[in-house]
């Protein structure tokens, strides 16, 4: 209570509504046994007389309030608990100055160790080392990936429809698994060249390849158990003496580890032959070892390039923050669309434009991509409303900060958390009409003044939208993701439809309800998800 007292205090001097919150979001015992004390208490038959900030000590606090906190208590306002201050920002101007001001609002990349299982990444690298690896990994994220994304995302969707369509089921057993499966394989296939087939959440064998768990099972067990991951080191794991679940993960992590390693190997062959290499991410990051290997240390410029440790731990970190990103957006999108059958047909409609009577397997990616707007409506209106990471926290250096706010210039203390809060922006009914309504064709403008209509994507106002955050440190990935989710909405449109399968007691009304319910239901372990998805069971057929 005097450590709470003694922060009320401190914050006070900013001028701001403040909320306190006597125990901290961060602190890891009660992150452990949150979910277990709401769980109890909204079990109980009379409710507590709680009081109304209590909603913010609930994980995930951000996809209920929406920006009901922000206006209430207007554009900026801060949680105080006993052990930091937390100020909640939804003003754009602001949003923009914090993510310019990467020195002042710094990213808290202590906060993130955890995502070090095979060495220091991006993510982790303090303010002096982030730009080396930023300008590394930025590298592969070329046209000429973006294309193979393309390519490999269309024929993976081909391979899910066919899978959705003839497998024994009278309805697909996991649109949220098929969704992950999908993600996975792009992701492996890009970040390794080699491209395995679709594989459907039914089939529960594993690949092996020389006595190693293939590179996508590998990854896959690696991913879906990320957080165990970050809190054993994976030898632990393997011991003999571990229950067998646990020795899997501990050998999936040994085996992705492997094949790293022979990647990382294969690459360095071939730059030693003079070869060109596979063109996977790998080749650019050898490319960059060998600036680190010449590098002298004690130069006063610090290191260069990646050592070997940093590539493990970046190839990690990309297909961490790569694989549910993506995947979870599909699938939100694949349940709305299914409650939304004339938004299917909007598409159809343009995709039928656009590709004219080109087979899937034809369509070139720097023709078509651009083209399908409809397409990439949806991608951003899911991503408004469902954002994976609804709140970026920076904090502030060991300087007051200033920040304008309107006509008010308010100064955050120095070492003080400040969110993001990108989801409250997004649903702000100042910034977006009818906010709450999932209306993908609010994306789109038509300009008739040529004869023909011409469709543009209309681009919001600046920072009053940002699920791939902005400014220097943006999402690395936001093009992959766009290009991944506008060709597997395009292959899959374009001659299919998706329908809720009702259940008997139900008719059509009913069963869009329950999918909109579905959705609504959101939890965020590390990022917003649905929290049971398949309560929903959809069918894929032919239009
Ligand atoms: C819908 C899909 C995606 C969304 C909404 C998304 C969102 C974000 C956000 C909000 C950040 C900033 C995190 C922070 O500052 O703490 C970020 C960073 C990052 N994302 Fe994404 N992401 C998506 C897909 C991807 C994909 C497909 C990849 C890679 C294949 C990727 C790779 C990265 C990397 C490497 C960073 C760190 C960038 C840096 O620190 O400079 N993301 N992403």
């Amino acid at each position: 209570l005097v450590c709470l007292e003694v922060n009320y205090r401190r914050a006070s001097k900013m001028g701001i509504p403040l909320v306190r919150l006597p125990i901290d979001p961060l602190n890891i015992l009660f992150q452990v046994l949150e979910p277990h004390i709401w769980r109890v208490l909204d079990a109980l038959p009379l409710k507590l007389p709680l009081p109304t900030s209590s909603r913010y000590g609930r994980r995930g606090w951000f996809f209920g309030d929406k920006a009901q906190s922000h206006l209430r208590y207007g554009p900026i306002w801060a949680l105080v608990t006993p052990r930091d201050i937390h100020v909640q920002v939804c003003d754009s101007e602001a949003n923009h100055e914090i993510f310019a001001r990467r020195h002042d609002f710094v990213r808290p990349s202590k906060m993130y160790t955890l995502l070090e299982v095979y060495g220091p990444c991006i993510s982790t690298a303090d303010s002096a080392n982030w730009p080396r690896h930023r300008k590394i990994l930025a590298a592969p994220f070329n046209e000429s990936v973006m294309s193979f994304v393309w390519t490999e995302s269309l024929q993976k969707t081909h391979q899910m429809i066919e899978y959705w369509t003839t497998s024994s089921h009278d309805s697909i057993p996991s649109v949220a698994k098929d969704a992950r499966s999908l993600s996975l394989n792009v992701l492996a296939a890009t970040g390794f060249r080699r491209s395995l087939p679709f594989r459907g959440s039914s089939v529960a064998a594993l690949d092996t390849e020389g006595g190693l768990l293939s590179y996508r099972d590998a990854l896959q067990i690696v991913l879906d158990n990320a957080i165990l991951l970050m809190l054993f080191p994976y030898w632990l794991l393997e011991k003999s003496w571990m229950p067998k679940a646990m020795r899997r993960i501990g050998k999936a992590a040994e085996d992705f580890k492997a094949h790293m390693v022979r990647m990382f190997e294969e690459e360095v062959t071939a730059k030693v032959r003079g070869e060109k290499g596979t063109g996977s991410l790998m080749t650019s990051f050898v490319r960059a070892l060998d600036v680190h290997a010449k590098d002298d240390t004690t130069a006063t410029k610090g290191p260069r390039g990646l050592s070997v440790d940093e590539i493990y731990g970046n190839i990690f970190v990309i297909n961490f923050a790569g694989h549910d990103t993506t995947a979870n957006t599909l699938a939100f999108s694949f349940l709305l669309l299914a409650a939304y059958p004339e938004v299917q047909q909007w598409i159809a409609e343009e995709v039928s434009t656009v590709t004219k009577d080109l087979q899937d397997i034809d369509w070139a990616y720097n023709e078509l991509f651009p083209k399908l707007k409809r397409c990439e409506a949806i991608l951003l209106e899911t991503l408004r409303l469902f954002p994976p990471i609804m709140s970026l926290p920076k904090w502030t250096n060991a300087q007051p900060q200033e920040l304008v706010l309107g006509d008010r210039t308010i100064v955050i203390p120095p070492l003080t958390g400040i969110s993001l809060s990108i989801l409250a922006t997004h649903t702000h009914p100042h910034y977006w009409p009818d906010p709450l309504a999932w209306k993908p064709s609010r994306w789109i403008t038509v300009d008739n003044t040529s004869g023909s209509p011409q469709e543009t994507l209309v681009t919001p106002a600046r920072n009053t939208f940002m699920p791939w955050s902005d400014g220097p440190q943006n999402c690395l990935g936001a093009k992959f993701s766009q290009v991944e989710f506008v060709a597997v909405i395009a292959c899959l449109f374009r001659a299919h439809r998706l329908s809720v399968q009702q259940l008997p007691e139900e008719d059509a009304a009913q069963a869009t309800a329950r999918v909109l319910r579905v959705v609504e239901d959101c939890d965020a372990q590390l990022l917003l998800r649905m929290k049971n998805p398949d309560r929903i069971r959809l069918k894929c057929e032919k239009a």
